[in-house]
């Protein structure tokens, strides 16, 4: 069966293009790519003094499990150097996994729909990008959009000579 899902992409150290570009280069290894938003550069949230992120939320098809999928995930988290870490603080590269076909998962280390999405103006502003073909999500995005409290800016980022697609 092929499973529908959303990531979130962020990354605030180092070179940030290249990581989100190293990012989705690995993923295309194991799944498949359906949709990249546009590239934003954003706020941090969440309290710790840092600098601003670069982040993008994707669409892809895969086979795997969710938990498959969250262990390939930390592998290209790891092959990106990513240091653990302060909690909600910087990083070289983060892959969330948003959504997960409409399943609902709680387990300690994976939980499904991501809880904080709708406190995250990064996650749904490319979210809604994206999420056109499927009108009941998009809805979704739009209502969690119009009531989120997070008040950090998100801007278009003009990437330069590293080109996501
Ligand atoms: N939907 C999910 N996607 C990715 N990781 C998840 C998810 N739900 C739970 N986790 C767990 O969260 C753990 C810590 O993730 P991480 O270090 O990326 O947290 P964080 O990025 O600081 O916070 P956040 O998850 O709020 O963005 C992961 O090892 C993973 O087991
Ligand atoms: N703007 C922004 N802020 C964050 C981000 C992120 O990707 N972008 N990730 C976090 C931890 O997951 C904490 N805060």
């Amino acid at each position: 069966m092929t499973n529908d899902v959303y990531l979130s992409i962020g990354t605030n150290l180092g070179d940030r293009e290249h990581n989100l570009k190293s990012a989705i280069q690995a993923l295309r290894k194991k799944v498949t790519i359906k949709n990249i938003s546009k590239v934003y550069e954003t706020e941090p949230v969440g309290g710790v003094k840092q600098d601003d992120f670069l982040n993008i939320a994707v669409e892809i098809k895969t086979t795997m499990s969710p938990h498959e999928l969250l262990e390939f995930l930390h592998e290209i988290e790891k092959g990106l150097h990513r240091i653990r870490k302060i909690h909600w603080g910087p990083r070289t590269i983060d892959l969330d996994i948003l959504f997960f076909n409409k399943i609902s998962l709680k387990e300690n280390n994976l939980i499904i729909p991501h809880p904080e999405i709708k406190n995250r103006n990064f996650v749904l502003i490319p979210m809604l990008e994206i999420t056109n073909n499927d009108r009941e999500l998009h809805d979704k995005i739009k209502g969690m959009l119009k009531n989120t409290n997070d008040q950090n800016s998100v801007r278009e980022y003009k990437m330069g000579a590293e080109k996501l697609e």
